[in-house]
């Protein structure tokens, strides 16, 4: 049967990319992604973005939700101290397998723990599975309109500390306008918008960074 996108994606990485250089898995997916098939990573413009954020913040505990193919995966874990702990949950399990594949081709295989199951199931799992008490930095970059409800779900279930920062993607495209409503209306989130375009196009989209102040 015909292959998916993230396994053509997973081939261009084991044939284009050097193993163990994180820099070259990345060249080679926006390579693919300009090239041959556009995917919903959150690319080069974006990521320089990202990249910024995680070098600021230094994180000790990162959670990252929607692996996809492990594109930003590799970015943030690339950047992160040693003894840095980093989970990023995926519920498509075609999805976790090639993602553990290019995060593996990067060399990253050590540097982070592939969770697979729903975001709305793990969180509230953290504590116990994985001897999170708060987390540092979280990338939100799943369906959109789980943003909301899974901030939420970090604030019910103890998981953001003063300075937590959460960074969401596509927050203009495709969207995720009651997320955005709810953290620039809530006293307890210092937010920050950083504009850019969706990921290999020239259409608007942008991150949105927003500071738990507890
Ligand atoms: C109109 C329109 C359409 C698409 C675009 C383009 C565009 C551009 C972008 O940067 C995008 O991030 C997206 C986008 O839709 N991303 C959704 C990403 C999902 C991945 O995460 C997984 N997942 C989804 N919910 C959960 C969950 N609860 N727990 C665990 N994993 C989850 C899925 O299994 C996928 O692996 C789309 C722009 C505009
Ligand atoms: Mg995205």
């Amino acid at each position: 049967t015909r292959s998916t996108r993230p396994q053509r994606m997973l081939k261009a990485v084991q044939k284009n990319a050097t193993k163990g250089s994180p820099e070259s898995v990345i060249s080679a997916i926006d390579y693919f992604c300009k090239h041959s098939e556009w995917a919903m990573n959150v690319g080069d413009e974006k990521g320089s973005i990202l990249d910024s954020v995680v070098t600021e913040v230094n994180p000790s505990t990162v959670l990252e939700l929607g692996t996809y193919c492990g594109y930003s995966t590799v970015r943030i874990a690339r950047l992160l101290s040693p003894g840095t702990k980093f989970i990023t949950l995926e519920f498509n399990p075609a999805n976790v397998t090639v993602a553990r594949q290019i995060i593996a081709h990067a060399g990253l295989q050590d540097k982070v723990t592939v969770v697979e199951g729903s975001s709305g199931d793990l969180i509230p799992q953290m504590k116990e599975r994985f001897g999170i008490t708060t987390f540092d930095f979280i990338f939100l970059d799943h369906w959109k309109d789980r943003y909301l409800p899974d901030i939420k779900l970090f604030e019910e279930c103890g998981l953001l500390r003063k300075g937590s920062v959460l960074l969401a993607d596509n927050v203009i495209c495709p969207g995720a306008p009651e997320y955005l409503e709810y953290v620039r209306n809530s006293p307890r989130y210092e937010n920050r918008y950083y504009p850019a375009h969706l990921e290999y196009t020239k259409v608007e989209d942008g991150l949105e960074k927003s500071v738990f102040l507890g």
